[in-house]
Order: C-alpha cells, then sequence, then structure tokens
C-alpha cells in the first residue's frame, strides 16, 4: 500500500507525481504571481459573493489542513461574476501555512511568501456535484486570500476557537452560523487565471482568483494554526505545519488582473 501524500520529505510536493502524474500537467497550481507581467482586462466584472452563515455545518481537521464545510444544496452561498460565468456554490474553506512567518502560502507575489493562505471552494452548478465539477475544466473557482502579520483578526478568531475538538487528524465538530465575507479583504481586486487543485488529485479543474489585498492575522494567531496535528490520535505528534505546495510553471499561461 503506497503511503498516503503530505508534506514530508518522503511523501511531500516533490514525491506527488509518482501518484499523480497530472503534477506535470500545463495548468497546476499555484504559480508565482508577477504583477507586472498579469494584464489588465477591463472585461473582468467584480467578484459577487453572497454567503448565508446559517449554511455553515462543520469544522474538520483532515490530515492536510482544517476545513469548514457549507451545506450546497441550494444556491444560498455562491459566487457570481467576476472571471466566471453561471453560478458556483461554496464547498468549504481551508487554508494553507508555515512552520514559520516567512512562508506558508501557496501563491506569491513576485517570490514574496505570506505566512498563510485563505481557499474559498466554490464549485459550478451546471453540474450535479462537486465531485463532478472537479474533474471539469471549468468546474471549480477558488478564491486565495493572503495572511499577513498584523493585528488579530476577530472574524479568523472565531474559526480558531474552535481547534481544542479538532486537534488530531480525523476529528471533526459542529461549526455553525459563521459567514465567511467576515474574512474577505475589504478591497476584491484580483488576478486570475486557470490551474489545478494544489493538492492531490491536482486536477485541473480550477478557475483561481487570488486577491491582491491580504488580510491580517497576528503572530499568536498563526501559533495556534500550529496546535493542530497532521498525525491521529494514539499516533506520534507531528505540528500541521507546512502544508502548502510550491509554485508550479506558467507553462504560457496568462495572468489576468482586474485592477490597474
Ligand atoms: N487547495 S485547493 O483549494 O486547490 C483544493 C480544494 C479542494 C480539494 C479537494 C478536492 C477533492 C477532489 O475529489 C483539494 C484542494
Ligand atoms: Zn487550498
Amino acid at each position: 500500500m503506497a503511503h498516503a501524500w503530505g508534506y514530508a520529505a518522503n511523501n511531500g510536493p516533490d514525491k506527488w507525481v509518482s501518484n499523480f502524474p497530472i503534477a506535470d500537467g500545463p495548468r497546476q497550481s499555484p504559480i508565482d504571481i508577477l504583477p507586472g507581467g498579469a494584464s489588465y482586462d477591463s472585461g473582468l466584472k467584480p467578484l459577487r459573493l453572497k454567503y448565508d452563515p446559517s449554511n455553515c455545518l462543520e469544522i474538520l481537521n483532515n490530515g492536510h489542513s482544517f476545513q469548514v464545510t457549507f451545506a450546497d444544496d441550494s444556491d444560498s452561498s455562491t459566487l457570481k461574476e467576476g472571471p466566471i460565468s453561471g453560478v458556483y456554490r461554496l464547498k468549504q474553506f481551508h487554508f494553507h501555512w508555515g512552520a514559520s512567518n516567512d512562508k506558508g502560502s501557496e501563491h506569491t507575489v513576485a517570490g514574496t511568501k505570506y505566512p498563510a493562505e485563505l481557499h474559498l471552494v466554490h464549485w459550478n452548478t451546471k453540474y450535479p456535484s462537486f465531485g463532478e465539477a472537479a474533474s471539469k475544466p471549468d468546474g471549480l473557482a477558488v478564491v486565495g486570500v493572503f495572511l499577513k502579520i498584523g493585528d488579530a483578526n476577530a472574524s479568523l478568531q472565531k474559526v480558531l476557537d474552535a481547534f481544542n475538538d479538532i486537534r488530531a487528524k480525523g476529528k471533526q465538530t459542529s461549526f455553525a452560523d459563521f459567514d465567511p465575507s467576515t474574512l474577505l479583504p475589504g478591497c476584491l481586486d484580483y488576478w486570475t487565471y486557470d490551474g489545478s487543485l494544489t493538492t492531490p488529485p491536482l486536477l485541473e479543474s480550477v478557475t483561481w482568483i487570488v486577491c491582491k489585498e491580504p488580510i491580517s492575522v497576528s503572530c499568536e494567531q498563526m501559533a495556534k494554526f500550529r496546535s493542530l496535528l497532521f498525525s491521529a490520535e494514539g499516533e506520534p505528534e507531528c505540528c500541521m505545519v507546512d502544508n502548502y505546495r510550491p509554485p508550479q510553471p506558467l507553462k504560457g499561461r496568462s495572468v489576468r488582473a482586474s485592477f490597474q
């Protein structure tokens, strides 16, 4: 039985290609965003995000990150406009972060790494389910938001306060009435490009929408992220840190900017 993928030396991003050959594909994510290389597209619309806090269901440690999962059986939490056409439903959000504040984000901006990155994962309702959409070239749209060290983030703190119940892999707990729009920056200027999931199965089905403006996170809050475990209860404890894939080759893709 091949050992499952992870972020360690023996199963990390450089090893994924053996079980997931698409890792060397033409539209892999994340990428290093070069603001000077992005082309302003006046046809790009503002992001239209509408989230209903009552859709928020639970928070879980899946052994790679933690995620907050939403009810997606109606169009009450959706992403519209921006670079996409049609209606995409919010399925979950999660984060990627580093062992120290000098790394952790997946996308980078002219080589700059942020300490963490938020991903809000949406699926195209032209397909019957998230699972179906995840294998289609226009199936998913992920909004990425960088986290930058500064003031404590009160909205993020509500998520971090649930961590005591999900410290180990496989733990989950109910998590209700949370509005993910409180995690968005004030300015929704973005870069967009065609990419992939940044973890196995690395499917090339994601329209990436990366916000230019970061949100704040305090040092203490970053320490809380790092208190989670990759390991399950009863296993040797392994801190959940550095759960990010490094930037991948652009391979001729263009990156568009919604702003000048
Ligand atoms: N880091 S990410 O936003 O690209 C991301 C989102 C969602 C998944 C889960 C895909 C399951 C497919 O069956 C994996 C990765
Ligand atoms: Zn992610």
